[in-house]
This record gives C-alpha cells, structure tokens and sequence, in this order.
C-alpha cells in the first residue's frame, strides 16, 4: 500500500463554489493540473487559474444539459485503474487514459431544490448522476484517489499537503471515502424520500435515513454510551438549528429536552400572547399561558417547583430581561426561545453554566412529517403527531355543557397532555396546568399523581386547598373504566376532555353524569411512549 501520495492531476466538478478559487489555486500551486466541468471550469479561468476542460479529455461535448459530461472511460479510468496492477496501467496506456490523483466534486443541489418546494421535473433535473457515479469510482480506489466532497475539507486537504511534503497519507484518503460513501448515501436516501412522497408511498419497501454530524457528545443518555448529535438538514426552528448565545455544550439529555420543550410551547400561537414550557425527562413539570412571558414562566413554575429544578425552559416568545431574571432565581439547565433581548442576554451572561439558545422562529406544530424510534432487529416509522383539536371537533357527552372558560381549559389541557408520556392526565385552571401525572402503566395512578402533585404545591404556595379543585383534566386516551373518572372527581376537576371510543362509554359518561363533570370527546388520541 503505498502510503503517502503526491497530487498530480486533480478533477473539480462542483455546483457550490463556495472557496473553490482559493482551494484551486493553493493546489494550482502546488503544481496539480486541473481538470474541470463547464461551469467549474468557467469560474477557474475567470480567477485567472490555467484549467484544462473535461470534455476536451473525453473528446466529447458536455451534452443533453449537462445530464453526459464525465460519464466516460477516460476520467472514470484513470479514477479507478490501479496504479501497481500491471494490467490495469498497460490498458490506460493503451486508451490514453490519464491518472486523476484528487478528485473534489460537490453535487447539484438537490436537497435544495426540493426544499423551496421546486415542482417535478425541475427536482428530477436536480439528480446528480456523473457527480455520484465519480465520487463512488474515486472511493473505491481510495488506495491511491483522495477524494473531497464537502467545502468545509479543502482546508483539511491543504493542511494535510503541509504536513506530508506535498502528499496525501493513507488514512486521510480512508477518511475521506467512508464521508465520500456517506454523502452519496444521504443523496440516493434523499431523493429516493422525495420520490416516495411524490408518488404518495407511505411505506416504501426501503427506507434510507441520513444524517450529518453536528455534534460529538460526551455521552448518552449516560455516561457509559457513546454519542453525537446529528442533523438531517431539515429547516425546522428548534434545537437543531438553533444559535447558542452561551453556557456548555448541549448534552444528549439537553437536547432531548430542549427538543420536548420547543415543540410543546410552538403549539400555542404567539397571537394569542406568551406561553412557557418547563420540561424534565421529557415531559413537562409546568405548562402556562400569560399576559406576558414573565407571568406565563411564574405560573408555569407554580405548578410544581419542585421538579422545575435544573429543569429546560421554553417559550413561545421573546425572552425578555424580566423573564430571564424571574429564571435566574433558581438553576435552569438551558432556556429556548425564538429570540432574547439584550438585556435577557446581559442577565443570563452572569450564569455561565445555563445555555441560552435562540431559534429565530417556532416549529409549525400542523407540518406533516416522520418520526422514527429504534427496536430490536429494526426500526418504527410514523407520521409525526401533528393532530389538532378545535372547538368545532369536540363533542359534548355529559349532560352539564362546559363553560366558555372550562373549554379553554380543556382545549389547553389537552394541547399539554399531547406532549406528556402516556398514560397522560393534565389538569388546568385558567389556561395553566396545576397537576401533571406522567407516564404510568395505570391511568388511574397518572390520575392521583397529579392530584397529589397539586397538593403538594398548594401547600408549598400557602393554598387553602389544591387547584385540581374546579379544573378542567386532559386524558390523552379514552378511560377504560369508571374508576379514572371517579379520580378525577376526587381531585376536584371539573370538566374533563378525552378521547372517547372505550366499550364503556356509556358507563363512564354515566359517572361523569352522577358526579356533575361536563365531558367532551375529541375523537382522536395522543399517546406518547
Ligand atoms: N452528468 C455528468 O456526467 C456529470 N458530471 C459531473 N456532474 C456534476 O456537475 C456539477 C458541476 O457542473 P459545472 O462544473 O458545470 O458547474 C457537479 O455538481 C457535478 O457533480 C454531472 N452532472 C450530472 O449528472
């Protein structure tokens, strides 16, 4: 194996030309010909850099719009001959066929393209073929091809020249095809998705997922498990793309939470004034509504103080410097929002462990997409939990008809308990959870741990009694048996919002009656697992 390669011929085919010149010419110096595409070739010469065009090469114009230029013996030979097989270079002899050492191709953007919602035809003009099939030759015969598919690698190439007298070792070549391989991967994964979506197939036979390293974690969900963060390009506001102002790196834990927290509080219109989150584990310990963001995060904490501690805060709306100081008083892990104030900024800058991150924008709770989630042998793949209720979809079952303010209640209730590990039951009192019960086996326990939880806290705000009294309770799934709904009336709640659909229905509408609950029915469910 011959280790340390020195770079004679070079072919750059790129659509992104971001730092080509500079990368070019570095090589240029270097004394690498250069072999280039139409349009690469173009932007090359017009720096000034000597370019000799692949198509005088092939002895063939670049044709049918671009869809044949490097699709040829001459550049795929001389990327996968190889150079100690006696063979192989008696027939490049024999052809004319010229070694290619480098080879830096970045591919029609198709991603791109299908991303600003571009129709059919112009998506399908946007698969790279010649890129793919010479990024695949150059990899395979790694053993003597270096090969560069991403902008941000020039750098790496030039300083590994540095380092090597003008050569390119061996490991360097083997890292550069495994990314090589895994980007024409992401491309095939990407397109083949765009199809399955455009031909309306919901489960392709194959599906392929790709992802780019955004971050290396320290560890997983623990400290024992490896880890990194990786991105799917999608364009989404939230935790993958937000801006971090400041505090540690995000751990794995953190970015689950943070991922939990944004998503829940997007689901409340900025419209219709401020919303916060407080999420722990994943679920939310605190969930309100308020005339401004500072009165939605104190009434948010008030539902369990508790477990707010070290917890993700999100909100729906700027962060302020009232909201921030009110956050300061106890320790946050991170806090998300669409956008902070320079002041918020200022106040948080004095605690150097809590992360501030910045989204620009929230998440469209309504956008269809994809979820997945590993089990043994395999993966679960579904439709993201975009579901919504309004006021127009529920059905009243009980005889006693919820109140205008218990029905806001219940629809805010059941917006929460969405984005609450099943068996989830949410209470609320004026569009603010006050009792959380969180993924039990039983729901009935879900349905006492909030009320417990409620009493805790009253006691802790010097409540005469808990404010599950007269709230209106969320169920994120029908209640099997009476006895849930005889909880409920236990822990004071009023009026009660759940999906319905149980074979006792009748029964439990019948309790409900008896202990003067209202109780509506959406028709749709949200577990959570
Ligand atoms: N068809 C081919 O033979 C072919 N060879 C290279 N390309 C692509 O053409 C692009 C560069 O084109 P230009 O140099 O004209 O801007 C690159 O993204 C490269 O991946 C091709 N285009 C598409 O398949």
């Amino acid at each position: 194996m011959n280790d340390r390669i020195p770079l004679k011929r070079a072919l750059i085919s790129v659509s992104d030309k971001t730092g080509l010149v500079e990368f070019a010419r570095a090589l240029a110096a270097r004394g690498v010909e250069l072999l280039s595409t139409g349009g690469t070739a173009r932007t090359l010469r017009q720096a000034g850099l000597t370019v000799v065009d692949v198509a005088d090469v092939t002895g063939f114009p670049e044709m049918m719009d671009g869809r044949v230029k490097t699709l040829h013996p001459v550049v795929h030979g001389g990327l996968l001959a190889l150079r100690d097989n006696q063979e192989h270079m008696a027939a490049a002899k024999t052809h004319d066929i010229d070694m290619i050492d480098l080879l830096v191709v970045n591919l029609y953007p198709f991603e791109e393209t299908v991303a600003k919602g571009a129709a059919y035809d112009d998506c399908i003009e946007n698969i790279d073929i010649g890129g793919p099939a010479m990024i695949r030759a150059a990899a395979k015969n790694h053993a003597f091809v270096t090969v560069v598919v991403d902008v941000e690698d020039y750098s790496a190439v030039l300083a590994e020249l540095d380092r090597n007298d003008d050569r390119i070792s061996y490991p360097f070549r083997q890292r550069q095809a495994q990314i090589a391989y895994a980007r024409t991967a992401a491309y095939d994964a990407a397109v083949s998705t765009w199809m399955a979506n455009a031909i309306g197939e919901e489960t392709p036979r194959r599906r392929t997922f790709a992802g780019k390293l955004a971050q290396g974690l320290r560890y997983g969900e623990n400290p024992h498990q490896a880890a990194a963060f990786y991105t799917d390009g999608s364009a989404r506001p939230g935790v993958a793309t937000a801006r971090q102002w400041q505090g540690k790196e995000l751990s794995y834990n953190n970015i689950n939470d943070t991922d939990a927290a944004f998503e829940l509080v997007a689901e409340f219109d900025p419209s219709e004034g401020p919303a916060v989150a407080i999420i722990k584990h994943a679920n939310p310990c605190g969930v309100a509504r308020g005339t401004s963001a500072v009165e939605a995060y104190k009434r948010a904490f008030d539902c369990d103080r508790t477990s707010a501690f070290g917890g993700i805060i999100a909100l729906n709306t700027v962060l302020d410097g009232e909201t921030a100081h009110a956050i300061t008083e106890i320790f946050t892990e991170v806090v998300i929002a669409p956008d902070a104030t320079d002041e918020a900024k200022e106040i948080f800058a004095a605690k150097k462990n809590l992360r501030l991150l910045t989204t620009g924008g929230l998440p469209d709770p309504a956008a269809p997409g994809l979820s997945f989630r590993q089990v043994a042998g395999g993966f679960l793949v579904q439709g993201r939990d975009n579901g919504r209720i309004l006021r127009p979809d529920l059905k009243v079952v009980t005889k006693r008809q919820p109140s205008e303010d218990e029905l806001n209640d219940l629809l805010f209730a059941w917006t929460v308990a969405k984005h609450v590990k099943s068996n989830a039951i949410v209470y609320a009192r004026d569009l603010a959870t006050v009792g959380i019960g969180a993924g039990q086996m039983s729901r009935v326990d879900s349905t006492r741990i909030g009320k417990r939880k409620s009493e805790d806290m009253a006691e802790v705000l010097g409540l005469s009694q808990a404010l599950t009294i007269g709230s209106a309770v969320a169920s994120d799934a029908f209640f099997p048996f009476a006895d849930g709904i005889e909880a409920l009336a236990e822990a004071g709640a009023k009026a009660v919002i759940q999906p319905g659909g149980s074979m006792r229905d009748a029964e439990v509408i019948e309790t409900a009656d008896r202990l003067g609950l209202a109780m509506v029915f959406t028709g749709q469910r949200h577990f959570r697992h």
